[in-house]
């Protein structure tokens, strides 16, 4: 793919507010994320995302994530919400993740990996959850909340997937634009670095952290 053609995907996550929803569309965001994680400080009820949902512009994928919520959870949101995508990220198999008929994304825990085990950690993925759409490489460690800030050693990536890769774990407006360039991901997904408070959206930093995705896009290298 021509580089000048290539924009990396953007996902806003832990959204609570219908008004920060409607700016991240405003704002040209590709997704936006819906927490339904037990003991998260921006997880939602299904009703609460159903009205935020429904503040959505068209052409905006909706993704609910979740970590080790029981199938008929799962199933409340999908009838509430219908989100297109879902988000997995405790230990829930491929066939628990694929079974709901939504394609979904794999959360992946990054904290503490060996970059020596770059490709290795690639086959294991790919055997572990063959049926994911895409993975999400984020800072916290594994059986820990995501959504804390945290920045993973970048090295660790795992090489060779054949699959796309969303960058997330502390991203922010002042240092997304060099992790674009140096991990070239398909897309990239924030929490607390878009925030003023946990769920509370800032539209300062929404928006720069946009314009610094888009100005990494357009980078020669
Ligand atoms: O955001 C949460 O509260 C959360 C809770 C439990 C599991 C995952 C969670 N978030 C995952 C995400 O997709 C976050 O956007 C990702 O961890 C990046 O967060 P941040 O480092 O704060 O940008």
């Amino acid at each position: 793919m021509s580089k000048t053609l290539f924009r990396t995907r953007i996902k806003f996550c832990g959204m609570t507010r219908a008004g920060d929803v409607r700016l991240a569309s405003e704002l040209g965001v590709d997704a936006v994320g819906f927490v339904f994680a037990e003991g998260s400080p921006r997880r939602l009820q299904p009703e609460e995302a159903r009205a935020m949902r429904n503040a959505m512009e068209p052409l905006v994928d909706a993704v609910a994530l979740f970590k080790d919520n029981p199938a008929d959870e799962v199933r409340a949101v999908l009838k509430q919400v219908r989100p297109s995508l879902l988000q997995f990220h405790g230990s829930e198999d491929d066939v628990f993740c694929k079974s709901f008929g939504v394609p979904y994304i794999k959360g992946i825990p990054m904290r503490g990996l060996d970059p020596a085990q770059r490709a290795q950690h690639a086959i294991q993925l790919l055997m572990k959850y063959p049926a994911a759409s895409a993975f999400l490489f984020d800072g916290h460690a594994e059986g820990q909340q995501g959504g804390t800030g945290e920045v993973f050693d970048w090295s660790t990536i795992p090489t060779g997937l054949g699959k796309p890769f969303v960058l997330a774990g502390g991203l922010r407006p002042d240092n997304v634009f060099d992790a674009v360039i140096s991990t070239l991901p398909w897309g990239v997904d924030v929490a607390s670095g878009i925030e003023s408070a946990p769920g509370i959206k800032d539209g300062d930093k929404m928006r720069r952290f946009v314009e610094e995705v888009r100005r990494a896009d357009c980078h020669p290298d």
